[in-house]
């Protein structure tokens, strides 16, 4: 059995997974992203614009994911923009910074939008970032831990800056989306569930006898 190069990993999934990062404005959405995708902190991250998208394929209890991320802007002015992407996502990072009571108050509105706009059975994990600044901390660990149980969300701490738990929010998000599709919770199948199958199933799909309908999806792989 040859090793995949790097860029068939790339190309071939098990699932897709589309992604939403929401929160208020400077809590580090950008800079949790962007230590997700390019292994490092994004130095002078200025305010999004709308909405900033990227992806990367992972392995998730031995499937391979790829997650479609969408970095939304924070700020209320584009609200009206961001809130049109929220359809159909699957997980979210719902990002408050540690050291702002301010971005911690406004959770229970991302909340509420998130299970309003993209699915009541979305998976989310709540993200205390900033966690490097313990010093400048406005928030505990443990009335955010609190918050998280009473509204069903999972809950970890992190640092875009350090790296500390970035990969774990997103790894531990996937993991969850993943148990609820082999549990049944989840169907991939229905419209808007912001899961896809990948190329890998859709081969499988189509070397089996009944091939036909797999046919499409291959197309659509948007
Ligand atoms: N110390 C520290 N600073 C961080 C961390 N994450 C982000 N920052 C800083 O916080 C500021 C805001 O980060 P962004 O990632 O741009 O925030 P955002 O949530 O994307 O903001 P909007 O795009 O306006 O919604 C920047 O100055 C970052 O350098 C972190 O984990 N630790």
């Amino acid at each position: 059995k040859s090793l995949k190069t790097s860029k068939e990993m790339t190309e071939t999934y098990d699932f897709l997974f589309k992604f939403l990062v929401i929160g208020s404005a400077g809590s580090g959405k950008s800079c949790l992203l962007h230590q997700f995708i390019e292994n490092k902190f994004k130095q002078d991250s200025s305010h999004t614009i709308g909405v900033e998208f990227g992806s990367r394929v992972v392995m998730v209890a031995g499937k391979t994911v790829k997650l479609q991320i969408w970095d939304t802007a924070g700020q209320e002015r584009f609200r009206s923009v961001t809130r049109s992407y929220y359809r159909g996502a699957a997980g979210a990072l719902l990002v408050y910074d540690i050291t702002s009571r301010e971005t911690y108050n406004a959770l229970t509105n991302w909340l509420t939008d998130a299970r309003t706009l993209a699915s009541p059975n979305i998976v989310i994990i709540l993200c205390g970032n900033k966690k490097d600044l313990e010093a400048d901390r406005e928030v505990t660990f443990l009335e955010a831990a609190r918050f998280a149980q009473e509204n069903e969300l999972m809950f970890l701490e992190t640092s875009a800056l350090t790296g500390e738990n970035v990969e774990e929010a997103f790894l531990k998000c996937g993991r969850t989306i993943l148990n609820k599709i082999e549990s049944g919770e989840l169907d991939p199948e229905r419209m808007g569930s912001g899961i896809q199958y990948g190329d890998t199933t859709v081969r499988q799909l189509r070397q089996s006898p009944q091939a036909g309908s797999a046919q499409g999806r291959d197309q659509c792989n948007c």
